[in-house]
C-alpha cells in the first residue's frame, strides 16, 4: 500500500496494491495491520457506510462531536467524487482549512480522515457509490452540518450550477457560527 501524508496534518492518502491478471484485478480494500502500520493510527472501525448519489449531489459537510466523533476511511467503488475534509481542530495550524481530492472506482484511492474534521463530497458521475468506515457509531444528536459552500471555508467545488442537497444540508450552519462545543 502506498501512503501519502496530505497537507492537513492527520489526513492520509492510501493507494492499495492491485494484483492484475487475465481475469481482472484483486486488492485488499482494508487490512487492519497495514492500515495501522501505514497511518500509525490504532483505529477501531465499528460501522461501514455505503451511499449512492446522482451526479452533482453534494453530501456534507458533516461530522459528529464529543465522544462519538468519527474517524472515516473513505473510498469510491463506482463513478467518482470530489472528496473534501475541513480541519475543525481549534489548535491546529490548519484550522478552518480544507483539502479536496478526486476519489474514483478507477484510481481506487482512499483517504483517512481523523476525528476533528468535517467531511463531504460531490458526486461527479451518475450513480456514484461511496463507501466508508467510521470509528464511532452514528449519532443523529451529535451530528453537525456546515453549509457546503460556506464563504469562510470557501471549498473550490468542481461543479457548475446548484448541487442537489438534502433539506438538512441546504440548512447547514456557517463556519463562523460554530462554538467551542461544535469544534475540537
Ligand atoms: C450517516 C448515517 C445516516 N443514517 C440515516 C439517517 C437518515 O435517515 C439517512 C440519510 O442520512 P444522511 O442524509 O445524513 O446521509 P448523508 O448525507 O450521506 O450523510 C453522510 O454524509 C457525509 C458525507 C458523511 O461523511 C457522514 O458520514 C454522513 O453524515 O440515513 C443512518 O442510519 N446511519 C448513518 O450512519
Amino acid at each position: 500500500m502506498k501512503v501519502t501524508p496530505l497537507s492537513l496534518p492527520g489526513l492520509v492518502l492510501l493507494e492499495p496494491r492491485v494484483f492484475s491478471d487475465g481475469r481482472g484485478a484483486f486488492f485488499e480494500s482494508f487490512n487492519q495491520r497495514s492500515f495501522e502500520e501505514a497511518t500509525g493510527v490504532r483505529a477501531e472501525f465499528v460501522q461501514d457506510n455505503h451511499s449512492v448519489s446522482s451526479r452533482n449531489v453534494v453530501r456534507g459537510l458533516h461530522y459528529q462531536v464529543g465522544d462519538v466523533a468519527q474517524g472515516k476511511l473513505v473510498r469510491v467503488v463506482r463513478g467518482s467524487a470530489f472528496d473534501v475534509a475541513v480541519d475543525l481542530r481549534r489548535t491546529s495550524a490548519t484550522f478552518g482549512r480544507w483539502y479536496g481530492i478526486n476519489l474514483s472506482a478507477q484510481n481506487r484511492l482512499q483517504m483517512w480522515i481523523p476525528e476533528g474534521f468535517a467531511h463531504g463530497f460531490v458526486a461527479l458521475e451518475e450513480t456514484t457509490e461511496f463507501l466508508y468506515k467510521t470509528t464511532s457509531y452514528y449519532s443523529a444528536t451529535s451530528e453537525r452540518c456546515i453549509l457546503w459552500n460556506d464563504p469562510s471555508i470557501a471549498v473550490e467545488w468542481p461543479i457548475t450550477g446548484e448541487p442537489v442537497l438534502s433539506e438538512k444540508d441546504a440548512a447547514g450552519r456557517s463556519f463562523d457560527s460554530l462554538g467551542n462545543s461544535d469544534l475540537f
